[in-house]
Formats: C-alpha cells, sequence, structure tokens
C-alpha cells in the first residue's frame, strides 16, 4: 500500500502548529538536491553582529532522539510494548573501516539510539497507510512531519542491484554489502521479538505491511538526516534536515540550553532573496563516506582518503588469535595530504610478525579459573598492548625488515584494489535509463551512474598516488639496509643483489644460509626496482644458490610491480641488479656471521 505524502506546500501549516519557525526562509526545490531551504529576502551579517538573528527555530519537543522515543514509549502502551521488546539494542557499525575516528579506538559494537529511532520511524511509516485510525498509534508531530520525507533516497543502501554493481572496485562494495546483512539481520530480529505481541503482530506482519525495503528506507533517512547535538545526542531535527550540504556553507546550527535548536545565517555572510541557505555536513568525510551517508559526493570538500579491509594471511596459523586480540576490524587507511601520502594499519604490523620473530599467544588461568587469551611479544605480556603492535615493533633489531613486511602488505593491498578498480570499471552510460525509478531492477539511475564514476575516479587517483610513493619506499634504496641487515653486505663480484624478503611466516624458506648466486637472466640487467621487469616479463624461474652448495628453484611470479611471487610465496624484492654466473660463488660470499633469525 503506498503511503500518504503531504505536499511541502502543507509545512507552514504543519511548523505553525508544531511551534517552529522560519524566519525570511522557506522549503523549496533547489537544482539538483532536492528540497532545501531558500531566502525570501536579503540577509546579511556583519562580523561584529553579536545577535545573529535566525533563520529558524525548532524547540525541543519536535527533536526526534532517544528521549523523544521513550516520552512517546510513556504514552502510547502498545509502543512500550514494542520498544521493550526489540527496542534499546546495540548497533554494529558497518562503517567501522569507513570512519577514519573509528580505527583506532572504537569498537565494533556501539550503544546508539539509532534502532529505537528506527522503530519509531517505522511504526509512524507502516501505521500511516493503515486505514483503520484506531490502530494508528498515538498522533504526534511526526505522524504528519514523515509525511513530508522523500520516498526516494539516494543512499547505495537503496540503490537497486545493478546500480550497486557500479560500487565493485570501490572501498563502499563491501561496506554497502556488510550494511545490508545488518539491515536485513535487525529488520528478522524485529520481527521475531514483536511478533508475540499480538497487536503487533496484527499491525506488522500478519498483512505483510512492514518490509525489509521499509526498514532500509527509514535507515536511509536516519543516516542522511540526523545531527549529533550537544544535549539530545543523536536527533533528527524537523525542518532544520531540509537543509543541503555545501563546501561554503552560509549558515549553522546550534542547540540552546534548553534544548532548542536554532538555524543561523554564519558571520560575515549576505544572501540574496532565492539564494540557497546550507550547512556543512562535515568537512573531513571520505568521497566513500559522503556517498555512503548521503548519497552524494561533493567534489569540493571531500578528503582525499579511503579506508580498506585489511584480511590476515590465509596460511597464518595465527590469524584468528592475532584477530580476536586485535578486537577490531581490521584496516588501512590512506590519505593524501598535501599532496603526502598518510596511512595507517595498526593491523598490519601485528599480522607481519609472527613466532620466528618472537611473537607468542599462550591462553593463561586467572585466580577464578577464568581462561584467557594472552599475546606475548619478546616474551613480555603486551596483551592490551595489540592495537599498537607498530610501536612494539619500532624498538626491535629487525624493525626495518618488519616496517618493510608492512609496506609490502599495504601495497599489494592497494595494487589490487586499484586493479579491481580498473577491471571493473563502472557500466557504461548506454546501460543507463534516464527514466529508471528506484526499485526498478535492471535499470540504472543516471545520478547514480554519475555518482559511482566520481567515486572510483577520486579512489583511483588516490590509490595511484599511493602507490607510487609505496613503491618509492620498497625501492632498492629502502630494501638495502634490510637486505644487508638480514644477508650481509651485497657479496664482492656479484653485479647487484637479490633481496628475498618473506611474508612473516615463511622467514627465508632455505635460509639460514647465505644466497650467493643466482641464474637470474640479464633481461632484468638495468631494471631499477622490479617495475621494469614487471612490464617485461611475467614469470621466470630463479635457481638461487647458497654457500653451502645447495641450489633452490623458484618459480617467480609477478602479481604486481615491484614485487615477484616465488611458488612458496617468497616476496622476493629486485635491486638492480645483473645475474650472477649460474652456480659461481662471488668472492667473499662468506656466511660466518649471518643471523638470520
Ligand atoms: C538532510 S537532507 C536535505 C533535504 C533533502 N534535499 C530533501 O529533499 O529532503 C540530505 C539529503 O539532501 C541531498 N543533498 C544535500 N546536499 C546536497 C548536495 N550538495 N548535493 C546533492 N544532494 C544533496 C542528499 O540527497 C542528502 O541525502
Amino acid at each position: 500500500m503506498s503511503r500518504p505524502q503531504l505536499s511541502i506546500d502543507s509545512l507552514p501549516a504543519w511548523a505553525h502548529l508544531n511551534e517552529v519557525s522560519f524566519f525570511d526562509v522557506h522549503v523549496a526545490s533547489t537544482d539538483g538536491s532536492g528540497l532545501g531551504l531558500v531566502a525570501l529576502r536579503e540577509l546579511a551579517t556583519t562580523e561584529q553582529t553579536f545577535d545573529i538573528p535566525a533563520l529558524l527555530r525548532i524547540p525541543h519537543y519536535v527533536v526526534l532522539n532517544a528521549a523523544a522515543v521513550e516520552e512517546y514509549a510513556k504514552q502510547d502502551r502498545d509502543f512500550r510494548l514494542l520498544i521493550d521488546a526489540a527496542g534499546h539494542q546495540v548497533n554494529i557499525n558497518p562503517l567501522s573501516f569507513i570512519k577514519a575516528d573509528l580505527i583506532i579506538s572504537a569498537d565494533l559494537l556501539y550503544k546508539s539510539s539509532r534502532g529505537d529511532i528506527l522503530i519509531f520511524l517505522l511504526v509512524h511509516l507502516i501505521l500511516g497507510t493503515q486505514p483503520d485510525a484506531t490502530a494508528a498509534g498515538l498522533p504526534g508531530p511526526w505522524t504528519e512531519y514523515i509525511k513530508f520525507l522523500p520516498d526516494q533516497v539516494p543512499l547505495p543502501t537503496v540503490w537497486t542491484e545493478d546500480e550497486r554493481l557500479l560500487l565493485q572496485g570501490t572501498s563502499l562494495e563491501h561496506a554497502v554489502q556488510a550494511k545490508l546483512l545488518i539491515l536485513e539481520q535487525e529488520f528478522d530480529r524485529l520481527r521475531e521479538t514483536s511478533s508475540d505481541i499480538p497487536c503487533w503482530q496484527a499491525r506488522l506482519w500478519d498483512t505483510r505491511a512492514a518490509q525489509l525495503k521499509d526498514w532500509r528506507l527509514v535507515d536511509a533517512w536516519y543516516r542522511s538526516r540526523c545531527l549529533e547535538l550537544p544535549l539530545s545526542g543523536e536527533a533528527m531535527v524537523p525542518c532544520l534536515d531540509m537543509a543541503n550540504h555545501s563546501s561554503t556553507p552560509n549558515a549553522y546550527y546550534e542547540e540552546k540550553s534548553q534544548g532548542e535548536v536554532t538555524l543561523l545565517l554564519r558571520p560575515s555572510q549576505s544572501v540574496r532573496s532565492g539564494d540557497e541557505i546550507t550547512i556543512s555536513y562535515g568537512e573531513q568525510k571520505s568521497a566513500a563516506e559522503m556517498l555512503f551517508s548521503y548519497g552524494f559526493i561533493d567534489r569540493d570538500s571531500v578528503s582525499r582518503s579511503l579506508v580498506l579491509p585489511l584480511d590476515p594471511f590465509d596460511d597464518d596459523p595465527l590469524a584468528k588469535a592475532k584477530t580476536h586480540l586485535f578486537g577490531e576490524k581490521p584496516t588501512v587507511r590512506v590519505a593524501i595530504v598535501g599532496g603526502d601520502l598518510r596511512w595507517e594499519s595498526p593491523f598490519a604490523y601485528l599480522m607481519c610478525v609472527n613466532e620466528e620473530d618472537g611473537l607468542a599467544f599462550r591462553v593463561l588461568q586467572d585466580t577464578d579459573g577464568n581462561r584467557q587469551l594472552k599475546l606475548f611479544w619478546q616474551h613480555e605480556d603486551v596483551t592490551n598492548s595489540a592495537r599498537s603492535f607498530d610501536k612494539l615493533t619500532k624498538a626491535h633489531r629487525l624493525s626495518a625488515l618488519f616496517e618493510l613486511r608492512v609496506v609490502t602488505v599495504v601495497e599489494e593491498l592497494l595494487g589490487s584494489q586499484l586493479a579491481r578498480l580498473q577491471v571493473q570499471g563502472a557500466a557504461p552510460l548506454s546501460s543507463v535509463d534516464p527514466d529508471a525509478s528506484q526499485g526498478a531492477t535492471g535499470s540504472i539511475r543516471e545520478e547514480c551512474h554519475r555518482q559511482a564514476a566520481l567515486l572510483r575516479e577520486l579512489e583511483a587517483g588516490i590509490l595511484s598516488r599511493a602507490l607510487e610513493e609505496l613503491e618509492e619506499q620498497v625501492s632498492d634504496n629502502a630494501c638495502l639496509p634490510v637486505a644487508s641487515a638480514l644477508i650481509g653486505p651485497t657479496p664482492q663480484g656479484a653485479n647487484g643483489s637479490l633481496f628475498f624478503l618473506s611474508p612473516p611466516h615463511i622467514i627465508f624458506p632455505g635460509l639460514p644460509r647465505r644466497l650467493i648466486s643466482t641464474n637470474m637472466e640479464c633481461a632484468c640487467v638495468d631494471v631499477c626496482g622490479c617495475g621494469g621487469l614487471a612490464r617485461r616479463r611475467r614469470k621466470q624461474q630463479v635457481q638461487m644458490t647458497f654457500a653451502d652448495s645447495t641450489s633452490l628453484t623458484y618459480d617467480l611470479r609477478l602479481s604486481q610491480k615491484s614485487q615477484l611471487l616465488a611458488d612458496d610465496n617468497v616476496v622476493a624484492y629486485l635491486g638492480s641488479m645483473e645475474a650472477t654466473e649460474s652456480g659461481l660463488a662471488p668472492e667473499g660470499a662468506s656466511n660466518e656471521d649471518d643471523d638470520f633469525s
């Protein structure tokens, strides 16, 4: 059944009834951003203005936050039953790998009023469509206000399946999938917990009045319209939620001590009649975050950053223990700030060390008999420092090696992400249906195509720039100190050096022994780093001869620029190298003092 909607022309009447005041602004259609706030006359502030005039004033009692839902439950007995059974949930944050501030400190689970507000919105959405007015619950300001909210929101969680495919290879691909899964689980849980309550079984489930698409819609409303207020917390503020975003906003909002919310013109602003009044939705958000939360990307205001999930090595026997103790979703965050690369990945440091390096896990029993998993590094209990392993490894003799392994992991992740982004390019414009409406599977709306293409372009730019710099970091120069720490000085007579650095769990198979020669062909000569090699050859076999006269043959496969993957997953770095003669130990290639631990 289609839900009743109200024309925006009725908003002034709703506002009057609910004591919301508009001063010289009104809600009108904008160019490309749906509804927005528009000035009705010329307005100006100067730097010296102390009493900045309000554009909008919203009383506290219409603000929708956790306390308002609780207040409503006090007055509506049926709603109380529902919220007690299904509300007050802990939320799972699918954006834990998108939001930069959540990477280091926050847990995947966080307490939020979101769930309760979503149930409130769903009930109002569904009951508004029911013919029986007595079933509609206690009327309040939101019973009508919800009818001004759009049916179509541009957030990827309500895109069609075809539209979501446009996100393949972007950092949003998995976040959107994860979010959809969570929404489904939340909806199932709501049904399970409320279907024992006869009135809700009848209103929501008997006639299939409430559906998953409704839950997705109320979630999208909440995500794109909620604000964090100093007193009210996470809240939806009617009428203020009609303000659109700009990278050069002319207005801002504040919450007064009584909980009243006002929208004010910024200092030194002047707007003409007909100009849009805009606020900022956040200056530090990445393009993926903007698209995820608001359904659009403002090229001018997004930060050049992205966050990717990081999986532990498939064959790492300690992978489970590491992820368990790390306690949050492992990620790599990359940002380009003023042209410089910044990246962080606390988990990568834990991921890249293993037993051979001095890492150990033990299950200890406390005096109450509880068993706890403990993490040790160089025989010291570092269980509480699992998220700052980078600091622990810095103090180690082989810190350069650990750092190089981590950089390699990050480089590999970014490289494969960029490759996926490029391979799975956005659908051609020919598949875009200009008349496509939401929900029509098999069709792609032009706006979704545009936003996905912009995300791809921005993320490809960040990844390419990051890879350029990471490649430099693992270049010959960066490898040299690590290699000499491990292998010793480049043997005299060898015209170059080949540095083998394995993933941490396969430290130097075949070693500790000094590698004295390889049969690497001269085709590799004069290649600086492996970038050139990668372009020349896809596959190569190399025989390595050691000082103890044994030799090993590896199939080297190029996984990407600057890396060679051997058949044993040995990561090899090629310095500027000339091949030594096969089987001939160059002069001075003794290995007595080598320490490969
Ligand atoms: C808080 S609502 C603002 C009111 C909304 N335009 C409406 O019609 O109800 C946020 C939504 O407005 C749209 N929006 C806001 N600022 C925008 C912008 N600069 N460009 C494109 N869309 C924008 C997005 O759809 C976003 O999810």
